[in-house]
């Protein structure tokens, strides 16, 4: 890998080989087929034709000459035998191969730029007919090729006539015709045949029987004067699935662009009520395709709302004590501050857990409102002074949010770290100050609070709990990943300027799959050990109401099935987040 890396260079593998020889490697053999690698003779040439290469790449070259091949020739006739020194024969035998003479002609027909396709011209009897013609035309030829054409067609509903519905930006029609097709053009003409009374099913037919161009004759829908309106970027992060191969309304499939919640896309086009022109962010230039527009795709996820929003409630009020938070560290044998979460439900009631969960999800919910299919999102080029991220881990209870902060601090304690609470409740024995919790006067508690202190509080069991807004800068100031489970609403506060957070949501799997990974889980450790059915169920419509409501504020979902494959992609994710220069957040973040 170091090698193929572009960092790499010639010197660097002789620092590398000599640095080995230097060594005692831990594996004899992995050492020495390393370094006899290194000291390969055609790894060193390589490695010099790289550096070669880039350096011609820094420097951007022009061709000298546009007929190189012509002056060989030349120079093969003033080579007369009779002037042959070896020098000169040895020229002319290579001038003489037909690589060399093929390199020649490749090299003139780029330095000419004579790589593109050619036109045959426009018949003369084609223009005397649009002398003829009432309205001004537009004579468009278009080469084939095998992309498609990058336009979707429709009948005017008013005319009856074949017009252009949409150019897919950056596909070939927009690309190569650019300014010469506008959404709205009429076509009266493909390849000289009349689309008089013709239906737009039949173009395709029309334009397949051509074989290396098509010609359009177009009645131009805006004139000279006027351009077709400019939109600005918009980028958002698409907060659900879509396939258009599984979308009955798409207009056309192969012109439509399949994402996947979570996807960055830029909007090129939202002129249409229904169906964007979006492209991936990450494919640069591509063509975009057609997607739902956020109108539409609100409108349909408000007819297949989620079960959870219209079963009625089951969890009962909570009767009878309620009880604290457990001590992880007692329960796992590894102790790790932070690990309690600051004012959440004990894991021993689950019924009060409930009924908690269920009422802190139900207040201040959407109502009636659609969720929102897309958020708008910006790009923040991160600066090597921010430090690390906030990763802000949500999901009903129970599904496994503690046990995945747990396995990821014991994976890499240097680069994840977690924030200890503060709470106003008497210390117990075994707990001390500032590793189980920091323990405040209620009145110092209070003061932080109008202070803005805490990133998050709450009132429970007649103490408050809470997170406190420096804990979180401690953590990330020692060049950590900070892990908190809070509620995701923080990246609405005002903190969240500041911290930009990354929120994953942790969702339970399918019930089925609920009932297996639980019960049966006995290799991990502390595992709740026979989740009673109603808890299972309870967690999945809790899961629904929270991806309903705050569904938009997630960065990333992760399904917690397996809780190794869970835990891996969680891992994976937050590795590529940690590197990645650009961060989309939302606009707000910047005001
Ligand atoms: N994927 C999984 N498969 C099986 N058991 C799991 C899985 N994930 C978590 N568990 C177990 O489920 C129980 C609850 O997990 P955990 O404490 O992490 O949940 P939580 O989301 O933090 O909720 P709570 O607030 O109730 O603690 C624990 O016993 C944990 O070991």
């Amino acid at each position: 890998i170091w090698i193929l890396s572009d960092a790499g260079s010639h010197g660097d593998l002789w620092l590398l080989s000599s640095i080995m020889s230097e060594r005692r490697a831990d594996r004899e053999e992995d050492y020495r087929f390393l370094h006899s690698m290194l000291m390969e003779k055609k790894l060193h040439l390589l490695f010099k034709i790289h550096e070669r290469l880039r350096r011609f790449q820094k420097r951007s070259l022009l061709p000298v000459r546009e007929q190189a091949a012509g002056m060989a020739s030349d120079l093969a006739a003033v080579l007369t035998p009779q002037s042959w020194s070896d020098e000169a024969r040895e020229l002319a035998a290579l001038m003489s191969q037909p690589h060399f003479k093929g390199l020649l002609s490749v090299h003139d027909a780029v330095a000419q730029r004579d790589f593109e396709p050619t036109l045959a011209p426009v018949p003369d009897h084609v223009l005397g007919e649009e002398e003829e013609e009432e309205d001004s035309v537009k004579i468009v030829s278009l080469v084939k090729t095998k992309e498609p054409l990058g336009a979707t067609i429709k009948r005017d509903k008013a005319s009856g006539a074949i017009v252009v519905a949409r150019i897919m930006r950056g596909g070939p029609a927009d690309r190569s015709v650019q300014g010469l097709i506008h959404e709205g053009d009429e076509l009266r003409e493909v390849n000289g045949v009349s689309l008089e009374n013709r239906k737009p099913k039949e173009i395709p037919s029309l334009l397949a029987r051509s074989q290396k161009e098509v010609r359009f004759t177009i009645v131009p829908a805006f004139s000279k004067e006027e351009t077709p309106p400019n939109e600005p970027k918009l980028f958002v992060r698409a907060l659900f699935d879509y396939d258009p191969g599984e979308d009955p309304a798409v207009p056309c499939k192969d012109a439509a662009v399949a994402f996947r919640r979570g996807d960055v896309l830029q909007v090129v086009s939202a002129e249409d009520d229904a169906w964007w022109q979006a492209c991936h962010q990450r494919d640069g230039r591509a063509r975009a395709g057609l997607g739902p527009s956020a109108h539409c795709s609100g409108r349909r996820m408000a007819l297949q709302r989620p079960r959870a929003l219209f079963k009625p409630e089951r969890v009962k009020a909570p009767a009878g004590p309620v009880v604290e938070d457990v001590d992880y560290g007692a329960i796992t044998g590894i102790h790790i501050a932070g690990l309690r979460r600051s004012f959440r439900l004990g894991k021993k009631s689950s019924r009060v857990r409930r009924a908690a969960g269920s009422r802190r999800w139900s207040a201040g919910g959407n109502g009636s409102n659609p969720p929102p299919a897309y958020r708008e999102v910006i790009p923040y080029r991160r600066d090597p002074g921010d430090g690390r991220r906030l990763v802000v881990l949500v999901g009903p209870d129970g599904v496994g949010v503690s046990e995945l902060k747990r396995r990821l601090l014991i994976s890499d304690p240097d680069c994840y770290g977690v924030t200890v609470p503060y709470t106003t409740r008497e210390r117990r024995k075994q707990e001390s100050e500032g590793v189980d919790y920091h323990f405040l006067s209620v009145h110092a508690f209070e003061e932080s609070i109008l202070n803005n202190g805490f990133i998050e509080y709450g009132h429970y069991g007649g103490h408050y709990y809470g997170t406190s807004v420096d804990s979180v800068r401690k953590v990330m100031a020692e060049g950590k990943v900070c892990l908190l489970d809070v509620d995701p609403s923080v990246s609405e506060r005002k903190s969240a300027q500041e911290f930009m957070p990354y929120v994953v949501f942790v969702k339970p799997p399918r019930l089925e799959e609920l009932r297996l990974t639980r019960r049966r889980a006995k290799f991990i450790e502390h595992t709740r050990v026979g989740a009673k059915e109603e808890d299972l169920e309870n967690m999945i419509d809790l899961a629904e109401t929270m991806e309903n409501q705050c569904g938009h504020l997630f960065d990333k979902v992760i399904v917690n099935g397996d809780a190794t494959a869970a835990f891996r992609e969680l891992r994976a994710d937050l590795q590529r987040v940690d590197r990645a220069e650009v961060q989309w957040i939302p606009p707000e973040w910047l005001c």
